[in-house]
């Protein structure tokens, strides 16, 4: 089975449509009003409808540390089929937030070591009550005013050798048309996921550079 892709921080229709008729296999909208790719509840919804009457793509929520009135607002207004959850969630929290939105749950963990991917696997017991996959990404910047992802900054996927064989992943982190078929090959990862890597600046996809990125990674193979 090809690796599935995930094209992020999608804002308007016509990165919709651009990334749905390149063959996008989940769609992420960012609910963080720091982001550049900010939309709104009512936007969300709309672009959500759009990609139903496409078809073929789940649709991804993707959320840092929400409140409940946030979560409850998503699984009625936007009614996704997954929520990222990309900030700092604790394991209880995560179960919370599966509970309180029926929905499934992609849990984002930064990487900077090994230990950080076998801790990451709690988020994922007792089968199914928490998260139902793992995204690794790379740690933000320390910087404060950093956003949680979305940077473009890649990390040393041989870390995630600690992953392999236990459960499908995504991988995440300044992916681009011209590195995912190598991250693919060594990583094996189930899903990749992009965002600034397929836009011309900040929040601003680039059809091009979308369509090159679901070609490149349709056709690579783990190694
Ligand atoms: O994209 C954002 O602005 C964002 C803001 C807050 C938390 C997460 C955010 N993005 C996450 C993603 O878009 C992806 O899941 C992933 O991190 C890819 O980012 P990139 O390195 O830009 O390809």
């Amino acid at each position: 089975m090809s690796t599935r892709v995930k094209i992020c921080g999608i804002r308007t229709s016509d990165a919709l449509d651009a990334a749905l008729d390149a063959g996008a296999d989940l769609i992420g909208l960012v609910l963080y009003p720091k982001s550049p790719r900010n939309v709104s509840l009512d936007e969300a919804a709309a672009l959500t409808l759009r990609a139903r009457h496409h078809g073929g793509a789940d649709v991804v929520t993707l959320l840092v540390d929400p409140d409940d009135a946030l979560v409850e607002a998503v699984a009625e207004k936007i009614k996704p089929d997954l929520i990222q959850l990309h900030g700092h969630e604790m394991t209880a929290r995560v179960e919370a937030v599966r509970e309180l939105s029926g929905l499934r749950i992609l849990k984002a963990v930064p990487v900077g070591d090994a230990e950080d991917v076998a801790a990451a696997f709690d988020y994922l017991k007792p089968n199914g009550t928490r998260a139902q996959m793992l995204l690794f990404d790379a740690k933000p910047p320390a910087d404060p005013g950093s956003l949680p992802g979305g940077n473009g900054l890649t990390f040393d996927w041989r870390i995630l050798e600690a992953a392999k064989g236990r459960a499908p992943f995504a991988l995440a982190g300044g992916l681009t048309p011209e590195n995912v078929a190598a991250a693919i090959a060594l990583t094996g990862a189930a899903i990749v996921d992009v965002s600034s890597g397929v836009e011309s600046r900040p929040g601003e996809k680039d059809p091009e550079r979308i369509r090159r990125f679901l070609k490149a990674a349709k056709v690579a193979k783990e190694a």
